[in-house]
């Protein structure tokens, strides 16, 4: 078992489908964004309104390289976990990293009400969700093994198809070490 990284834009299902992940497979869970409040003392929002951007990211990547070098188990990342290009190399040599994806629109549904997330507290966040995904797609492509589409699927599917993509793989391995 290697480290099972999910990545995404806010509101892609990250913590939601990990923590279900993990409790399928029976491995430990962590979100990365907990650990850093943890660290912190306080909220991401919090930190970031008192500290601004740049010192979060400087507290994200200590946290998500220590945690690829800890015990396997499920990663639920924060959504801006590939913006550094050291992070995107660690999670991607060090786990098996799915891209949860989805559409502006529809992470736009799910955050409507939500005040916790720091980058969406502005007046148009629907064009702010654009904006991060024009510039952050390609990266989580880069970094990602598998892309899974989480447009229409519900929480306890989005989970299945992540188990057969393991599944598959692993048989791919199987296979190429008996041919
Ligand atoms: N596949 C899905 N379908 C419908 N709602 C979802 C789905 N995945 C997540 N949600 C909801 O969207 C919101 C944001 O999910 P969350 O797991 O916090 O996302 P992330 O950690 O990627 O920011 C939560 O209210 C969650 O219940
Ligand atoms: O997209 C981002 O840059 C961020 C996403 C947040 O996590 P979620 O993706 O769980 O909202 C959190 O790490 C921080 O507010 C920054
Ligand atoms: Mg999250």
């Amino acid at each position: 078992m290697t480290h099972l990284v999910l990545i995404g834009l806010p509101g892609a299902g990250k913590t939601t489908v990990g923590r279900q992940l993990a409790r399928r497979l029976q491995v430990p869970f962590v979100d990365s964004d907990a650990v850093i409040e943890e660290r912190l003392g306080c909220s991401i929002r919090e930190f970031f309104e008192r500290e601004g951007e740049e010192p979060f990211r400087d507290v994200e990547e200590t946290v998500l390289d220590e945690l690829t070098r800890g015990e396997p188990c499920v990663l639920s990342t924060g959504g801006g976990a590939v913006l550094r290009p050291a992070n995107r190399q660690r999670l991607r040599a060090r786990g098996r990293v799915f891209y949860l994806r989805s559409t502006p629109e529809e992470l736009m549904r799910r955050l409507r009400h939500d005040r916790t997330r720091p980058l969406l507290q502005v007046a148009d966040p629907l064009q702010r969700l654009r904006e991060l995904h024009a510039l952050r797609d390609p990266l989580y492509r880069e970094t990602a093994h598998y892309v899974i589409e989480t447009g229409r699927p519900s929480v306890a599917t989005l989970v299945n198809m992540i188990l057969m993509q393991l599944e598959l793989g692993a048989e791919a391995a199987r296979g190429a070490t008996a041919g």
